[in-house]
C-alpha cells in the first residue's frame, strides 16, 4: 500500500472534515474541522491529508514551535485514521512520513506528541515509533518526545 501525506486544499478539505471516527474516539482529539480552522489562523500549523493508494484515509497536523520560542521543536497535535481503515498499518507509515518531513528541517532537534492517558492505542504505538514519555501536563495530557539530536538527550 502506498501511503502519502498531501496538502489539504480546496479539492479535499470537505472530505477531510468528514473522515469518520468511532464515537468514543472523537474524545481523543479536536475535530478535523476545528483543526483546519486553527491552521488558517496560526501559520505555524501544517495540516496533512493521509492517502493510502490514492484514497483519503486520515489526517494529521503538526506545527513548529517557533511562536513559543522553541524554534528547534515540532509538535504533532492531531492524528487520526478513518475508523474503517484503522489497524492496517496506515497510521504507522503516515507517522513515519510526518517525522521524515519534520527531519527535512535540519535545525529540528525535538518532536513532541501528546495524548490522553486513557487512549488505549496511543501509548504503546507512539513508544514503538520512538517517543519517550516525559510526563502529564496541566491539561492532563501525556507528553512524549523524540530527540533527533542524540547529544541533547539527558
Ligand atoms: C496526537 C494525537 O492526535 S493523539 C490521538 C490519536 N488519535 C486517535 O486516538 C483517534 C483514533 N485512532 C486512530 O485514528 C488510529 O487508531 C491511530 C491514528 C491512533 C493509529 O492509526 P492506525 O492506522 O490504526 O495504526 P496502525 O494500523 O498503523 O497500527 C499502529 C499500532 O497501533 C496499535 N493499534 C492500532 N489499532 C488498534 C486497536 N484497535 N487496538 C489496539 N491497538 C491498535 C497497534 O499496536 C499497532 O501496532 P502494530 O503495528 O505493532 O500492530
Amino acid at each position: 500500500m502506498k501511503i502519502q501525506l498531501r496538502e489539504v486544499d480546496i479539492h479535499n478539505f470537505d472530505e477531510v472534515i468528514n473522515l469518520p471516527l468511532l464515537p468514543h474516539q472523537e474524545n481523543y482529539l479536536a475535530s478535523n474541522a476545528y483543526s483546519l480552522a486553527q491552521s488558517k489562523y496560526d501559520i505555524y500549523y501544517r495540516p496533512r491529508a493521509i492517502y493510502a493508494d490514492d484514497q483519503l484515509t486520515g489526517f494529521l497536523m503538526y506545527k513548529s514551535m517557533d511562536d513559543e520560542n522553541r524554534p528547534r521543536e515540532y509538535a504533532i497535535h492531531r492524528f487520526m485514521i478513518d475508523h474503517r481503515q484503522q489497524g492496517k498499518g496506515i497510521g504507522r507509515q503516515a507517522l513515519q512520513l510526518a517525522i521524515e518531513e519534520i527531519r527535512q528541517d535540519l535545525q529540528a532537534e525535538r518532536i513532541t506528541i501528546c495524548y490522553l492517558p486513557e487512549n488505549p492505542v496511543a501509548k504503546d504505538f507512539y513508544a514503538s515509533v520512538g517517543f519517550v514519555e516525559t510526563g502529564v501536563d496541566e491539561e492532563g495530557e501525556m507528553n512524549a518526545e523524540i530527540v533527533l539530536n542524540a547529544a541533547l538527550e539527558k
